[in-house]
């Protein structure tokens, strides 16, 4: 079993290296998005989820260079509106009420879904095309119904939705690698400065 997780992956990694340049031009259209004051919000369900606060993580925080904050929100991460919406408005809405609370015209969603058949997500994605944002998802294979409601897809060839879920990290960080290649966040990190200085001390 071991050997077979690894070998779907390097398969699966191996083929979604042709994604490079549709990452590359989200990452131009996400610099321009994020530079001028948008958003980037994020969702998925379980894994996805995780994957969604990862690629955040790294908007608001860092990537591999140091640079500014930029402004990126999962959309599942506040458990206390996340719960309530689910309570009081049902499943369906959970990540579409988020997005009309943050989302405004010309933001950025990015949705994640394995089997791209998740209705939370593919609300999110709708109501996200309705008030103006971009929509772009992460998927499992194509075809499926998130791929299709949103402007673009990168789909994961892959046989389980554990080996989906492991390339669509590497995917995250190809787009944040490319980010920071667009908006020219070179040079050494903050943490690696403060040990060459105290080095040098
Ligand atoms: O992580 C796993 C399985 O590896 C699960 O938590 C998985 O993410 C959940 O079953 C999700 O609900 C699947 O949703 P989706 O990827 O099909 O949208």
């Amino acid at each position: 079993m071991i050997e077979e997780h690894f070998t779907a992956l390097e398969r699966a990694a191996g083929r979604a290296r042709m994604a490079a340049p549709v990452l590359h031009a989200w990452a131009v259209h996400l610099a321009a998005v994020l530079e001028n004051g948008g958003r980037l919000l994020v969702c998925g369900n379980g894994g996805s989820a995780a994957e969604a606060q990862h690629l955040t993580g790294e908007f608001t925080g860092r990537f591999l260079q140091d640079r500014k904050p930029y402004a990126a929100i999962p959309l599942h991460a506040d458990t206390s509106a996340f719960t309530a919406i689910l309570n009081d408005y049902g499943e369906q809405d959970v990540f579409a009420r988020g997005v009309r609370a943050h989302g405004r015209a010309g933001d950025v969603l990015v949705a994640l879904s394995t089997s791209g058949r998740s209705q939370n997500v593919i609300a999110a994605a709708k109501t996200a095309h309705e008030i103006g944002m971009t929509t772009w998802a992460f998927t499992g294979p194509a075809p499926n119904t998130l791929a299709a409601v949103c402007v673009d897809a990168v789909a994961v060839d892959a046989p389980n939705t554990a080996t989906v879920q492991e390339v669509h990290l590497a995917l995250i960080h190809a787009l944040c690698a490319a980010f920071d290649d667009v908006t020219g966040a070179t040079g050494i990190s903050a943490a690696d400065r403060t040990a060459q200085e105290e080095a040098v001390r």
